[in-house]
């Protein structure tokens, strides 16, 4: 069993995401030291492109060329590179009118511009939001297609061959669609779309995080609903794409702020997880909840489903895991256990810590996730004790409990590997165990988190919009112009510390930006910038200042 005080299972190292545990005096519970590095799935095969969709196309390639200096369309916009760009028909004035809208952007560019020109061409309006990035931009010819068959606004994103256009119409119960121009293929795709769709809204603003995810910001939404990623070509849409041999993208919901890691707890059947963690729940209901996980297997004579399980029929959670909804699966003990993203997600949500029960395979899975967790590995003093409780117990039959038996020694062999598990914590004397589990979390980074007094402030209710974007910090303008106020209307959205489980950006930072008056030559008095554009400007002034709190 666990040796105490030895690395017997520990011989590798460990991940480094928990904090220090000034526990290892103590003969019950073992750190295990920090990783060299965190295990990381390997990499899927590209995409498999399905086959192309030739139904009224809505953006064509043409030829590479560098757009007239004199384009209209490219008054406000500066040069070059990765064009994001928007276009909706009013709903009133004409609605009849020009038939294609032609767009072109290219060249190079040094910088980053962003900039709204407002179009109005025959009773068509276009709203042109360009974003470089430094790159060469294709040319795009844009039919009024998809504006013929209802008012709509659309967004499409540039990221190397492929454009992922971003629609939605203004009928309030229809969700946004996703389309993908291959451009080198000249080929639509309509992507497999996993996770929870925005809510539908008459409009957003959207921005390239990086070649794995778009940034959307739904408009007249409060802020805290509002922020949105598409994922493009993050890990979880590679693996999704590889298991269902489609093109996938999914819906990722930001979430201000980062909650506490959740907790995975690992170990051989009857080894008293399920005691220790119904310990935890009772003495902290608030604090922390269980991740309900799905399984096959029959309920137990006083497990309730939906608290203990979600039991479940092989082929519904077979059907549910290739849609993607599961964080992970494992076949255990000739069952199929599944922990959900609504499991986790839920518990997350109410703003406790989420406690998983999981097997080592499980723990393997979301230790290759995008969910950064604690993992605790629970071990029996003996293999003797082990079998003695799983008998005590009197859940399984004879068969049962000799299939468990033999998967223990290979999950305890198992458990052994490098970077796998945190902590060992032997249950040996359950007050005693259970103590020591209570002082290895209260151990864990237990901080008030630093978005909590923004949001309190209400500040969080406003709606806002895409304004520009540096590496990883977004700014972002409020809709109603408080700035003449001399408040703030201007946030900064850091995406630096962003993860989480699929469905769900957690650690998303917001912090107000405060403006100081500007001094503008000519002027007796310092003014609030009222326009936000006029930001970069102004603070090129003398004694124009830009204040980030
Ligand atoms: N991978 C995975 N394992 C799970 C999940 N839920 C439970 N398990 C594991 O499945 C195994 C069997 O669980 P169960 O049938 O409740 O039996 P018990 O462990 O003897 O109480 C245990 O190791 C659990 O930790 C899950 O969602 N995913
Ligand atoms: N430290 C302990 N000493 C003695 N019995 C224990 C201890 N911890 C748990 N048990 C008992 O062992 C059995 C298995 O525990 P359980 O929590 O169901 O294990 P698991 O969830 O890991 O399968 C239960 O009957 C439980 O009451």
């Amino acid at each position: 069993m666990c040796k105490q005080g030895k690395s017997r299972f520990w011989s590798g190292v460990g991940n480094s995401a928990s904090s220090p545990l000034p526990l290892t005096n103590d003969d019950q519970i073992h750190r295990i030291p920090a990783a060299a590095s965190t295990s990381t799935p390997s990499p899927p095969p590209p995409h498999q492109i399905p086959p192309p969709i030739r139904s009224s196309p809505l953006l064509h390639r043409r030829r590479r060329r560098p757009p007239p200096a004199s384009d209209p369309l490219l008054l406000g916009v500066s040069i070059l590179g990765r064009v994001s760009v928007s276009w909706g028909r009013r709903r009133s004035g004409h609605r009849e009118g020009i038939k294609k809208l032609r767009i072109a952007v290219g060249q190079r560019a040094f910088g980053m511009v962003m900039s709204h020109v407002g179009l109005v061409i025959g009773g068509a309006s276009a709203l042109i939001t360009a974003h470089f990035m430094g790159e060469e931009a294709p040319e795009f010819r844009v039919e009024s297609v998809a504006l013929e068959s209802k008012d709509c606004l659309q967004n499409a994103i540039d990221i190397g061959d492929k454009t992922y256009v971003i629609s939605r119409s203004d009928d309030p119960k229809s969700s946004i669609t996703i389309k993908i121009l291959d451009k080198l293929t000249q080929t639509w795709v309509v992507p497999t779309v996993l996770g929870a769709p925005p809510n539908p809204t008459s409009s957003h603003s959207a921005v390239l995080v990086n070649n794995e995810k778009i940034l959307i910001i739904e408009k007249g939404v409060p802020l805290n609903d509002s922020i949105w990623f598409l994922e493009v070509d993050t890990p979880f849409v590679k693996q999704q794409s590889k298991i269902k041999g489609t093109v996938v993208v999914a819906w990722s919901k930001g979430v201000i702020g980062e909650g506490q890691k959740p907790i995975v707890i690992s170990g051989p059947s009857g080894v008293g997880k399920g005691t220790l963690i119904a310990k935890l729940m009772k003495e902290y209901p608030s604090k922390f909840g269980f991740s309900v996980s799905h399984t096959t297997r029959a309920p137990r004579e006083k497990e309730i489903d939906g608290v203990h399980y979600h039991f479940t029929e092989r082929s519904k959670i077979e059907e549910e895991i290739s849609e993607g909804k599961f964080l992970e699966f494992a076949h255990v003990h000739g069952n199929v256990y599944g922990t959900s993203v609504e499991a986790v997600e839920s518990v997350t949500d109410e703003g406790k810590r989420c406690i998983l029960d999981i097997d080592v395979q499980g723990a393997r899975s979301v230790r290759a996730s995008s969910l950064e967790a604690i993992f605790i590995f629970v071990c029996p003093p003996s293999f003797e004790e082990l079998e003695k409780r799983l008998r005590a117990r009197g859940t399984e039959t004879e068969e049962q409990i000799q299939k468990r038996l033999r998967n223990a020694r290979a999950e305890l062999d198992q458990s052994n590997s490098p970077g796998l598990f945190d902590h060992l914590l032997v249950n040996d004397d359950l007050e005693a165990c259970y103590e020591n589990l209570k002082k290895l979390l209260s151990l864990d980074d237990d901080h008030e988190d630093s978005n909590d007094s923004f949001i309190k402030d209400g500040k969080e209710t406003a709606c806002y919009s895409i304004l520009s974007k540096t590496n990883s910090e977004i700014l972002l303008q409020s809709e109603t112009n408080e700035a003449e106020k001399g408040t703030t209307n201007l946030l900064s959205l850091d995406l630096s510390l962003s993860g989480g489980a699929p469905g769900r950006t957690r650690g998303l930072k917001i912090s107000p930006i405060e403006l100081m008056p500007v001094r503008v030559e000519g002027q007796d008095s310092a003014t609030w910038p009222s326009d936000p554009c006029k930001i970069d400007q102004a603070s090129q002034e003398p004694g124009a200042k830009l204040l980030c709190s």
